[in-house]
């Protein structure tokens, strides 16, 4: 591979990716790319023709060949990883030639319903007895929390094209299931999550791992942001693809000094937050930096349906329930349970497993990355239910646009695939995901004790 990339070296302000063998120029095109500027930078001067494939209809490849620029030699990195590519990338062709990309609409249809009757039946409840129990206000909160939950997996879902073949009705699908029942803003959703699919745990391009300074989920981020704050004194911070704007200030010190350190034994609680935390970044993205290259209709659409979700719960809090005490109960409770329930998946699909330097992602296959940095956790049918299908991470990870019914019959090929090349397939338990994910804040946290001692 790094024969090739050394045809990208050329003027500096140039930006050129390879997609199989050929070299293209993105430098003009990367604003007004419709999956936005950021995703696309991550492979700038890189082999992009795995995640490429990964992520585009066919329509995507008439735009392609208007960048095209030159051919380049078909020389790719060691040659065990290439023959484990070329085993995935012979699955994909295999899978999709029999169809397996194609959703079961009916299976689709049922989770829709049943999603949107959690909600029905929450609503209900507070509704009906909002007023005079104090226990059904909590059930409701309760199953609210758990529909936004089964909500957000399901735009995950329709946000990966995995549903519809037109494009478009996904994107009406996600912003419904998203903005309005979720109350998220997808577009920045879309933009963080497609980033995170780009380059997985790779130190300072993933947003999924840059936390600070709430947590370090490892060695590497305890060492970055340490490190940030004894240079900032010098106004010399090093900055990455997703640090550039994160203020220096009073505040990440006192953080550095008081809180971090102790971050395993906050963890459980700051997840309470994750919902609110990421409710209130995605408004404010949205306000401040609009949808990205979306259409007119699409953009008004998207701010009217979050709009209509917040009116409705606060109306929905303040009319049925008595009392102001009982109000924020109900809106602090619904909040923290689907806090809950969304970041204890969320930190079984990446946390604790092995994290990437930039330089390493360079010398490494894309679907190499996507495997030893996922993991599967081995699930009931609760289970499966409860996670959304994302604890079959590795192949969603391998294949991002498979429909998520598919994904355990797909398993078995994907394992069977890494076991012959000897790439660390790794599955797990639910609590023993959530045990790794703990240790590597154990780790970071003792790496930020050693750092902080340090620089006082
Ligand atoms: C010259 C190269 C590229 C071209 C011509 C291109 C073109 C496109 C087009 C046409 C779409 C819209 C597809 C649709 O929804 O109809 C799209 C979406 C997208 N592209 Fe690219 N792309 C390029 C490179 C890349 C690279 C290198 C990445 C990843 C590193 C990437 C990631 C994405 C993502 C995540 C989306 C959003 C898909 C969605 O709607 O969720 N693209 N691209």
């Amino acid at each position: 591979m790094s024969d090739s990339l050394e045809l990208l070296q050329t003027q500096e302000d140039q930006k050129l990716l390879i997609i199989d063998n050929k070299v293209y120029d993105v430098t003009e095109f990367h604003q007004e790319h419709p999956g936005g500027s950021q995703v696309l930078l991550t492979h700038v001067g890189k082999d992009a023709s795995d995640v490429f494939h990964a992520m585009h209809p066919t329509s995507a490849y008439e735009i392609l060949a208007n960048h095209y620029i030159s051919d380049v030699p078909s020389t790719v990195s060691t040659g065990d990883m290439k023959a484990f590519a070329q085993d995935i990338r012979d699955l994909r062709d295999h899978l999709s030639t029999q169809d397996y990309f194609k959703a079961n609409h009916l299976y689709y249809f049922y989770k829709l319903i049943s999603t949107l009757a959690i909600c029905f039946v929450a609503m209900l409840l507070l509704y009906r007895y909002g007023q005079e129990s104090t226990t059904a206000m909590v059930f409701s909160a309760f199953l609210l929390g758990l529909f936004w939950q089964q909500c957000g997996w399901l735009s995950h879902d329709f946000g990966h094209h995995q549903v519809f073949g037109n494009r478009t009705w996904n994107n009406v699908a996600l912003i419904f299931l998203g903005n309005f029942c979720q109350g998220f803003a997808l577009s920045w959703w879309k933009n963080k999550h497609n980033t995170h699919h780009a380059s997985t745990n790779v130190n300072g391009h993933d947003p999924d791992i840059d936390t600070a300074p709430v947590l370090l989920w490892d060695e590497y981020a305890s060492a970055f942001y340490y490190g940030g704050l004894s240079t900032d004194t010098n106004n010399n911070k090093p900055t990455t693809a997703t640090n550039q704007n994160r203020p220096s200030s009073v505040i990440d010190r006192f953080m550095a000094e008081n809180v971090l350190p102790y971050q395993t034994r906050y963890y459980f609680f700051v997840l309470a937050f994750a919902r609110a935390s990421w409710a209130l970044q995605s408004v404010l993205h949205l306000l401040q930096v609009g949808a990205i290259n979306q259409s007119t209709p699409l953009r008004i659409y998207e701010i009217g349906c979050l709009f209509l979700h917040w009116v409705l719960f606060l109306s929905a809090t303040i009319g049925w329930i008595d009392g102001v005490h009982h109000q924020l109960l109900f809106v602090i409770l619904s909040q923290s349970f689907a806090g809950y329930f969304l970041a204890l998946v969320f930190a079984l699909n990446h946390n604790g497993m092995p994290v990437i330097s930039p330089d390493q992602a360079e010398s490494m296959e894309f679907f190499e990355i996507q495997v030893i940095t996922s993991r599967d956790v081995k699930m009931g049918w609760i289970g499966n239910w409860f996670m959304g299908g994302l604890n079959y991470q590795i192949e969603h990870h391998v294949f991002p646009t498979l429909p998520r019914h598919q994904l355990p019959v797909v398993q078995p090929m994907v394992e069977a695939i890494c076991r012959k090349h000897r790439v660390r397939y790794h599955t797990t338990s639910f609590i023993q995901g959530t045990l790794e994910s703990l240790e590597s804040l154990a780790l970071a946290q003792k790496v930020a004790r050693k750092l902080i001692k340090k620089s006082t």
